[in-house]
């Protein structure tokens, strides 16, 4: 019992005054005084209570247009001074510093004020440095002190304070100490962030309202998104977001990106089973679903243009988890909505970070999204026979979607219209007879169709498979030392081969 201590002494210094009244009542009814900066004062005394100014204490006035209040010794001394130490107790004595044992801040909304476009002066003056300082002496001493730190932390102190009056336990002031370290770094985070030049970009474990997931990759697995989804999308209906529909939003998202025309995709686990563009979405829509309807049932559907009733009608044939489209006409979106638990998204303008992180081992791993785009520019023939108009359409098509697929993948295309593919497999080839009999099943005629490879053909096995199932055209990477081989096959055989200088691959 010896580490419980009671509240004498209270340091209020909160930027929101809003959501305090309850607590300071209650504190001031448990007999502990209160000690505060300005505004703060002002709202406490407003409340009928009484309180000391800051200044007071440190025999400073809050100077520098507020830059400089609490940043004294007479404040820090009063939290750091530790209880049990001779040393630290004959020197608060000596310096007349009164005792403070709980610290309640709420800093400088620096995110708002950039959130806001406000102007860069601004914005440097929102960088709290008394009120971090102070919840970091405090948190540092939470032996002693009891520290709340934001907002967030009101009513878990309203309960302590309705438990045990002003009691605190030594795991009640350590468990506000590590939520206080939670604000501070999300807080400097934030700075970081503003100042960093690839802002958002970099990874922030610390970012204050994760949201939370109906669960994680199963439902055992509790999870949360650290991120800003409400900045990219407005859900207009639906269950609450899980782990793995991020993920397959995620991916979604990337594939659609790469497309300029109407297009309509179909995705499973991460990978597209369905894709075409079209000159109208409920085209776009037939084809893509013809790629594989089978997988296609529970997938994500997305779309670069406008859901209409139409199309909604269509969709509504089969069962799927979430669609994603820039915009829903009313009566589309009556249609969409008659299952419950479909969630409905619309794509906001907003980017997404250009950094990927994965977490493995003991650490993260960080690296640069695949952002490489290849055009017809980039097309370097490798053969004698060079691709017609429309195979260089369609290999343009295929790698967008191979390069969004999971290694090693191979990806059969037609007219702008996926074929199928074969994913994640641990050789190439069976990627592509994974492929050939998939597009087989769903009785396409591969005649024609073009094949685009996520990385090289280390032998001629693969485009010598394909020649066999009637392909005509191959896009990959190029840069085996054994290219030749391949080349060789395709030039005896009258098929075209493209290199891009560029691997896709995606584990
Ligand atoms: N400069 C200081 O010494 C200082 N001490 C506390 N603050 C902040 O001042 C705000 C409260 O000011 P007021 O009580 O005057 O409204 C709080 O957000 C607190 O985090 C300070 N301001 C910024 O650093």
């Amino acid at each position: 019992m010896a580490a419980t201590k009671r509240i004498k002494r209270a340091l209020v210094s909160v930027y929101h005054k809003d959501g305090l009244d309850e607590i300071l009542k209650k504190l001031h009814r448990e007999g502990v005084s209160f000690v505060s900066t300005g505004g703060t004062q002002k709202f406490i005394e407003d409340l009928g209570l009484p309180c000391d100014a800051v200044e007071d204490l440190t025999g400073y006035p809050s100077i520098l247009g507020g830059r400089v209040k609490t940043l004294h010794p007479k404040v820090f001394g009063g939290i750091l001074n530790r209880r049990d130490n001779e040393g630290d107790q004959a020197q608060i004595v000596q310096y007349e510093i009164p005792e403070i044992d709980l610290v309640i801040v709420d800093l400088y909304p620096f995110e708002e004020t950039v959130a806001s476009g406000a102007e860069e002066q601004a914005i440097i003056e929102k960088i709290d440095i008394g009120g971090i300082s102070l919840i970091r002496a405090a948190a540092k001493n939470f032996k002693d002190v009891v520290i709340v730190a934001s907002k967030a932390q009101y009513q878990p102190l309203m309960q302590l304070l309705n438990e045990k009056g002003a009691e605190t336990s030594i795991e009640d002031r350590k468990w506000f100490a590590k939520e206080a370290f939670a604000v501070s770094s999300g807080y400097d985070s934030a700075i970081f962030n503003y100042f960093d030049d690839r802002q958002g970009s970099h990874f922030r474990a610390a970012v204050d309202d994760p949201m939370h997931l109906r669960y994680g990759e199963n439902p055992h697995q509790a999870a949360k998104f650290y991120g800003k989804f409400n900045n990219m999308f407005d859900q207009l209906h639906g269950k609450e977001i899980s782990y793995n529909n991020l993920l397959d939003i995620d991916s979604a998202v990337n594939l659609i990106d790469e497309f300029d025309e109407l297009t309509f995709a179909i995705l499973k686990h991460n990978n597209a089973c369905g894709i075409a563009s079209r000159g109208n979405v409920v085209e776009a829509w037939k084809d893509a679903l013809a790629g594989d309807p089978v997988s296609a049932f529970g997938g994500i559907l997305i779309t670069n243009t406008t859901v209409n009733k139409e199309v909604a009608e269509e969709i509504n044939k089969i069962f799927f988890e979430v669609i994603i489209a820039p915009a829903y006409d009313a009566d589309a979106l009556e249609v969409l909505k008659q299952k419950k638990n479909r969630i409905i998204l619309v794509r906001k303008e907003c980017k997404t970070c250009p950094m990927q992180f994965r977490s493995l081992l003991n650490g993260v791993l960080m690296q640069e999204k695949d952002l490489s785009i290849q055009g017809e520019a980039d097309l370097e023939p490798m053969t004698e026979k060079k691709p017609t108009a429309q195979e260089v359409e369609d290999l343009l098509f295929a790698n967008k979607i191979v390069k969004n697929s999971k290694s090693n993948a191979i990806t059969l295309v037609k007219n702008k219209q996926l074929c199928a593919s074969g994913i994640g497999q641990t050789s190439r080839v069976d990627s592509l007879k994974q492929a050939i009999e998939k597009a087989a099943s769903f009785n396409f005629d591969l005649n024609g169709a073009v094949m685009a490879s996520d990385a090289f053909f280390p032998f001629a096995d693969c485009v010598e498979i394909a020649d066999k199932a009637g392909i005509t055209a191959v896009i990959q990477p190029g840069g085996s030392i054994n290219d030749k081989l391949s080349v060789d096959y395709c030039n005896e055989h009258g098929l075209a081969m493209v290199k891009t200088g560029i691997r896709h691959f995606k584990h």
